[in-house]
């Protein structure tokens, strides 16, 4: 299962580029990137952060990346939580998993609405190195994960989160920090519950004692040997969603009208889910929905016909029932060629399928007038873009007269 899901994500064209800490691309194929070593040490990008938290735009791009930053102490795991939540590696091929030394940039743009880059940094930055220009990777950030070893000694991974938090906020105090507690399927429930209390007690404190207690820190207990890692980062992707008020407006109203108990709205591949309604999501049904949609995947890849474009066996077509123990039933459908709708729902509620269907068909109809939304506002950025372009080429700066 694990082979195809990883053919299934790699074939989505997912580059991984990297950078050396000057922001050097050594990818010989990545000359044609606007974000390669021109922009990256260029003064300009700054002028391409106007969208604050949304994270940085470079100046002619018509597409806002939220960037997303990877951090922590060495071998705490960040580069198996990408591998993981975006490759589809399998847990244990992490293991041999070779230390980065190089910031690693990734654009994760397999979905309608879920669209940023990640970078992975190497384990050790120094702040002070005056190659690394942190105040313009911070001004350009979105969130800021950093990654603490719960199964190693943290008090070095503190200090470590306290400096580069404080760093990051004092540049651009618009980014969300998240706190991934990680590894933590080394320990008990209660261990567990112990190290996140520790750990938010003394990284709070260190920020009271520098008067900086208005920083928020959001904690996750997270492992790669279970769908914690996926949960966490769904939560942190959530948060750069602009639209995400509407899509979870429309999932309440949606299933308040159908007799549904619970929805996610997932993006396939990835299996982060980008809204839900507004009642709480518990680990298990959360589960349960990635395992249904590796099955539809891995059902799909097998007996589905794929498309002239190849790769992705997930279409209009794309549904599927599973009838649970528990007089529960699950149901999926398309919504966009990249998101999925998972509803939960008691068997008798099902037999108005009818209802549910319409209902769906109305949801649909409103997502994509979001998207619509969403297209409209790409495109006029993407003429404002040229429109500069075209004045910064004219020598003088003054527009050109269209002929
Ligand atoms: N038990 C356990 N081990 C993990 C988990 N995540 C990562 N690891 C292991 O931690 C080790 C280090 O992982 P990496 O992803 O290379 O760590 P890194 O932070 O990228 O390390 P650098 O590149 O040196 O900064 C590997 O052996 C992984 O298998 C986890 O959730 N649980």
């Amino acid at each position: 299962m694990s082979q195809d899901n990883k053919k299934y994500g790699e074939e989505e064209g997912e580059e991984d580029k990297s950078l050396t800490m000057t922001g050097v691309d050594d990818d010989d194929d990545d000359d044609d990137d606007d974000d390669d070593l021109d922009t990256f040490t260029d003064g300009d990008l700054d002028s391409g952060c106007e969208d604050g938290v949304l994270g940085c735009r470079d100046p002619f791009s018509s597409e806002v990346k939220p960037r997303i930053l990877l951090m922590g102490l060495r071998r705490s795991g960040k580069s198996s939580i990408q591998k993981v939540v975006f490759h589809k590696m399998s847990p244990n091929e992490t293991l041999f998993l070779e230390s980065t030394n190089k910031i690693c940039r990734e654009d994760v743009s397999n979905s309608s609405f879920v669209h940023f880059q990640i970078w992975d940094f190497p384990g050790q930055i120094d702040f002070f190195d005056p190659t690394f220009d942190y105040e313009m990777i911070f001004r350009g950030t979105g969130a800021l994960i950093f990654v603490i070893d719960s199964q190693d000694d943290y008090v070095e991974a503190l200090s470590r989160l306290h400096l580069t938090v404080t760093r990051a906020y004092k540049v651009n105090p618009d980014i969300n920090f998240e706190v991934f507690i990680h590894k933590v399927d080394g320990l008990s429930d209660d261990h567990k519950i112990e190290k996140q209390r520790d750990i938010h007690k003394r990284a709070n404190d260190d920020l009271v004692d520098a008067a900086l207690e208005r920083i928020h820190l959001s904690f996750y207990l997270t492992s790669i040997y279970d769908h914690s890692i996926f949960e966490a980062f769904s939560k942190v992707v959530q948060k750069l969603i602009p639209q995400l008020p509407t899509l979870e407006n429309l999932l309440n109203i949606f299933i308040s009208n159908s007799g549904i108990e619970k929805a996610f709205l997932f993006d396939v591949v990835s299996k982060i889910y980008i809204a839900t309604d507004s009642s709480p999501v518990d680990m298990q049904t959360y589960e349960l929905c990635c395992d249904m949609i590796d099955v539809v995947i891995d059902i799909s890849c097998i007996y589905g016909v794929t498309g002239d474009e190849g790769g992705i066996p997930y279409d209009k077509e794309s549904m599927a029932i599973i009838r649970l123990n528990s007089t529960t039933v699950m149901y999926l459908k398309e919504v966009t060629k990249f998101l999925a709708l998972v509803c939960f729902l008691r068997e008798e509620s099902f037999e108005r399928k009818g209802l549910i269907d319409y209902n769906f068909h109305c949801f649909r109809k409103a997502i994509q007038e979001v998207f619509e939304v969403r297209l409209k506002v790409l495109r006029s950025r993407k003429l404002l873009s040229q429109r500069r372009r075209s004045r910064q080429a004219t020598p003088n700066g003054t527009p050109r007269v269209p002929s």
